[in-house]
């Protein structure tokens, strides 16, 4: 990509242009940061996108394996998205789905990672997140977006709720992203099984290893392992 073409796609993305004389180390250091910042954002939500999502996850599960510190997954969908679609049509849908990553933006601390990982579905990073605290979290950003209230015209309002689902990253033990988003997403798939606008997290902070779980901690030798 040639420089000015670069320049064009920040400018028009909404970045201000790198600060310094054009060409100087400086403003090119400025264009790199702003296209680094600008390819790890969602577009629609200006929320972390899937592929740096899945970097801080990967860095997340080695954090916890190294310090025990408890760390939450948290992966939230909107609740009968398609019918907002169908009956308002997308440009409300994504107005919708920018709401929704405001109210979940503004439930979670400077160090946790909110992301938009699909459509209509998101998902939180919570490191250092004790074990007590992880339902109290969960269900404050499930109240957070049932209160908003969204105003089409000044008489048409609406709202929409979302089901939540949370697995605490196995500490001690080298899980792997995959395992770790399959268990936050069997809870997402409870909470909606269950009449979605809810929130479900793992029972137990895991202490449970599964079998994958133990061939990535101690190598393949173990892979036929019947316990
Ligand atoms: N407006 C808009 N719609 C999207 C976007 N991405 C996905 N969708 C729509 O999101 C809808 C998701 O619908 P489903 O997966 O059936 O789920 P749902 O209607 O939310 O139902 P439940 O998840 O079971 O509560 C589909 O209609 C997609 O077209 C987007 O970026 N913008």
């Amino acid at each position: 990509m040639k420089l000015d073409q670069a320049l064009q796609l920040l400018v028009q993305s909404g970045h201000k242009p790198p600060p310094g004389a054009p060409g100087s180390v400086a403003w090119l250091q400025g264009l790199i940061d702003a296209l680094c910042d600008l390819s790890s954002r969602d577009a629609l939500t200006g929320l972390a996108n899937r592929r740096s999502f899945e970097a801080a996850l990967a860095r997340e599960i080695d954090r916890v394996a190294r310090s025990g510190e408890p760390a939450l997954l948290l992966i939230l969908d909107i609740d009968h998205f398609k019918r907002v679609n169908d009956t308002y049509g997308h440009v409300v849908g994504d107005q919708v789905i920018r709401i929704v990553a405001e109210g979940l933006a503004d439930c979670v601390r400077p160090m946790d990672l909110p992301a938009r990982v699909g459509g209509e579905e998101f998902a939180v990073i919570l490191p250092n997140c004790p074990p007590a605290f992880g339902q109290t979290v969960a269900e404050r950003i499930r109240a957070k977006i049932e209160s908003k209230i969204i105003s089409l015209t000044p008489t048409q309002h609406l709202g929409v709720t979302v089901s939540v689902g949370g697995a605490f990253a196995p500490q001690w033990v080298r899980s792997s992203p995959s395992l770790w988003c399959e268990r936050a997403d069997l809870q997402l798939y409870r909470a909606k099984s269950e009449g979605r606008n809810r929130t479900c997290l793992e029972p137990t902070p895991v202490s449970l290893v599964s079998a994958e779980e133990k061939g990535l901690l101690f190598g393949n030798t173990l892979s036929g392992d019947s316990e």
